[in-house]
């Protein structure tokens, strides 16, 4: 069993292209914290924003982003999955759902990917719904899928070609969410 898993994660990634190192994410993460930054920590900006981890994807994403950001916060996660072990998604799965520390706040949604874009507009909707006064979307990584989406991102880290990925707290059937990089998977390598 095992094995099983060892090898399959290993053949995974024997074809993947590396489209981003390690750097280029640090870089991204870094420009993105900066940004952030300049909108909330001023003297004169009294907010103290909600920045919400969208579990699990953003693991990696939301630890790397936070000690970046200078001014005060409250973090919290929700959990909410689309894909679970597949390559294409499905219906939106709430695992955990926001709580009531939402109402009346502006709160920073951190999410690896924006894809379909039919996550993070659930998302939106349902914090919007439940009395958020702003949502702001940060997405590390926004996938170039060449139609509309149902919901556009207000910071973007990078920008990917329409390939599916891991790293970076991004998976493929479970593996790889630890890769510091983001690696591409062969087409053929996929299940669907
Ligand atoms: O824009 P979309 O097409 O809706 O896809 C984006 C979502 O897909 C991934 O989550 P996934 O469902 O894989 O759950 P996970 O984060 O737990 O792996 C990712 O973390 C986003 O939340
Ligand atoms: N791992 C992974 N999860 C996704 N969820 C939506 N798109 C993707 C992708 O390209 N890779």
């Amino acid at each position: 069993m095992q094995d099983f898993h060892h090898n399959r994660a290993r053949d995974l990634l024997k074809n993947a292209e590396e489209i981003f190192d390690q750097e280029a994410v640090q870089t991204a993460v870094a420009r993105m914290a900066g940004e952030l930054n300049a909108r909330f920590d001023h003297p004169e900006n009294q907010e103290f924003p909600l920045v919400l981890g969208v579990m699990g994807g953003a693991v990696v994403f939301t630890g790397n982003l936070l000690p970046q950001l200078t001014f005060p916060l409250e973090f919290d996660y929700i959990h909410v999955s689309r894909y679970g072990d597949e390559d294409k998604g499905g219906a939106v799965v709430w695992k955990v759902i926001p709580r009531s520390n939402v109402v009346g706040r502006t709160v920073i949604v951190l999410d690896d990917i924006l894809d379909e874009g039919e996550t993070l507009a659930h998302v939106k909707q349902r914090l919007l719904d439940m009395g958020a006064a702003e949502v702001i979307l940060a997405v590390f990584c926004d996938k170039a899928i060449g139609k509309a989406k149902p919901v556009t991102a207000d910071i973007i880290g990078i920008t990917i070609p329409n390939r599916f990925v891991v790293g970076y707290g991004m998976d493929a059937y479970g593996y790889w969410r630890n890769l510091p990089g983001l690696w591409a998977i062969r087409t053929e390598d996929l299940n669907s």
